[in-house]
């Protein structure tokens, strides 16, 4: 079984962005036969929209679902497809993620539980995604034929107990789309990605957006990884737009578990550690 993540240069410009990804599924080099796992990065169809423009995108008909679901009927693959826009009950905007099959039918979906409301010394000064986006409430593990596969987006991967709650969940390979920033990707995204693979035995596959984004008012840092559950690298892409690939290896998940079987010695699980306790 193959996985592939496409590091995107996304924009505004939601047709241009889909004639991109469809044209990068065109030359996607593949095994025939081989079922293949497809990973788009955060913001994958419309990055950097204000919140008008994520409101009008998520109607009720759901165009950028729809295309994206179109897109992995067509070529018959698996698709991780980053996040659009989805409408809330309430009229807000969550940032979801949809996980379909071959045929484009939805597996499961998820919304970015974490937002990234922080300063950062980039010239940006701060990002503000509460701004226009609400946070979801919902871990999401999806069964699909690659195994069991947890979703994160982006700023999640700061969070180590989410991760830890995915691996509880059952998660086996971690899909983690996202669009790190060039000041605090280069200082963390591989160390975060690697220890997340590392804490959890997981498979962690970071699809990023790369570049200046609108005519260089934002720049995200790139580098889509596809690292296994021992926390080595097993591809990755620095800079650029295009496919980071590999073939993923079951039995080294199962190899690095028994070996190492952190699960099951992890002692904060019970309650007797905990910080209510501490101290005595
Ligand atoms: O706002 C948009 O248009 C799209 N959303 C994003 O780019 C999001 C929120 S601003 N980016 C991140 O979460 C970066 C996290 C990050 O860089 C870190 O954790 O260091």
């Amino acid at each position: 079984m193959q996985v592939s993540l496409l590091q995107c240069q996304s924009s505004r410009d939601v047709q241009a962005n889909l004639a991109f990804i469809e044209s990068q599924l065109e030359r996607l080099p593949r095994v025939a036969g081989e079922p293949q796992l497809v990973v788009l990065p955060e913001c994958c169809l419309l990055f950097g929209g204000h919140e008008s423009e994520q409101l009008a995108w998520s109607g009720e008909d759901e165009p950028l679902k729809q295309a994206l679901a179109a897109l992995a009927a067509h070529f018959g693959v698996y698709l991780v497809a980053g996040t659009v826009p989805a409408r809330s009950g309430d009229g807000r905007v969550y940032s979801r993620c949809y996980v379909f099959d071959d045929a484009g039918t939805v597996l499961g979906h998820y919304e970015k539980i974490h937002l990234f409301d922080v300063d950062v010394a980039d010239g940006t000064k701060t990002y503000r995604e509460s701004d226009t986006f609400c946070p979801g409430d919902n871990l999401v593990v999806v069964d699909t034929p690659f195994g069991k596969l947890g979703l994160a987006i982006c700023y999640d991967v700061r969070f180590p107990d989410m991760f830890r709650a995915l691996r509880l969940a059952g998660a086996e390979i971690i899909a983690l789309p996202a669009a790190f920033t060039r000041v605090t990707g280069e200082a963390h995204w591989e160390i975060l990605l690697k220890a997340r693979a590392i804490e959890s035995q997981c498979f962690v596959l970071g699809a990023a957006q790369w570049g200046a984004h609108n005519t260089g008012s934002r720049e995200t840092w790139g580098q889509s990884m596809i690292i296994d559950p021992w926390g080595r690298t097993v591809a990755e892409l620095a800079q650029g737009t295009g496919w980071v690939q590999a073939r993923l290896d079951r039995d080294e998940l199962a190899r690095v578990r028994t070996a190492m079987p952190v699960a099951s010695h992890d002692r904060f699980k019970a309650p007797e550690l905990l910080p209510a306790k501490a101290g005595k």
